[in-house]
């Protein structure tokens, strides 16, 4: 089994010492990044991770893919569908992710890839990736608990199915399994960006992908690790955590 490394958060490469992988078989994803608006450069980044997902699919294996931020999602979703699975999606993090360009009051890009799989800005990555959107009731969101209020009127409306790691009801068919660590209560999770408590335990998350891995269904496995560089003893429990994931 290999990891695709994307060691990037949004077009800004990140420190090789932000993913402690050691162990594991890594394979980077690095390419050159052309001028121009942050997506115009995103959508360069993904397009090699789009192509690398669906050769590892049409070779038989399960792709491991992990980068600096949910966006990456997107380029995996893509990839999957590309060679030929229509995938649902099952998305873990502490955050809803589900904003539009015109509702985000930060402008963070990363806060808006699940809304994107689901039809919103499609011209800014969905469709520079060849990504198809899905139904909203062909995805989960998995603990989300820092919701903006737009998200949560959004949600609240929406056919999108919300549901505790202990209790993950699946959408149907073949799986993208995405999971931003964040979702992980942010005291068992030292350095996050956007640290949330009140979160399920690094246990209860582990044992929750274990569980899904175990069905068979996930076609592919999107980890997204919005950390600050690593400080201190930082790295004991990311390098355990990467290695539980990929590994389940
Ligand atoms: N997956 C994440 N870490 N998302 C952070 C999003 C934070 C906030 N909701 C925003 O849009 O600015």
């Amino acid at each position: 089994m290999n990891v695709t490394l994307l060691p990037y958060h949004q077009d800004e490469r990140l420190p090789d010492a932000s993913f402690p992988l050691s162990g594991l078989d890594v394979v980077p994803v690095t390419p050159d990044l052309p001028d121009g608006d942050v997506w115009q450069r995103v959508a360069a980044l993904f397009e090699p991770v789009v192509a690398e997902v669906a050769r590892q699919i049409d070779g038989g294996s399960m792709p491991r893919v992990v980068s600096g931020d949910c966006l990456t999602a997107e380029a995996v979703l893509a990839g999957v569908q590309k060679a030929g699975v229509d995938a649902s999606v099952v998305w873990f993090d502490a955050h809803g992710d589900v904003h539009t360009v015109d509702s985000s009051t930060s402008g963070y890009l990363g806060g808006m890839p699940l809304r994107q799989i689901l039809g919103a800005d499609t011209a800014l990555l969905p469709d520079r990736l060849g990504l198809r959107t899905l139904p909203e009731d062909r995805a989960v969101l998995v603990d989300a608990r820092d919701l903006d209020p737009a998200e949560a009127e959004f949600l609240a409306s929406s056919q999108v199915r919300r549901c505790p790691v202990d209790d993950v009801v699946l959408p149907p068919g073949p799986l993208l399994l995405h999971i931003d660590v964040d979702v992980i209560d942010a005291g068992e999770m030292p350095g996050l960006k956007f640290p949330v408590g009140g979160g399920p335990s690094y246990d209860a998350v582990v044992a929750s992908v274990r569980r899904i891995m175990a069905t068979g269904r996930v076609a592919a496995l999107d980890v997204a690790c919005p950390w600050h560089p690593p400080e201190g003893d930082d790295d004991a429990v990311r390098t355990r955590l990467l290695k539980d994931l990929l590994t389940a």
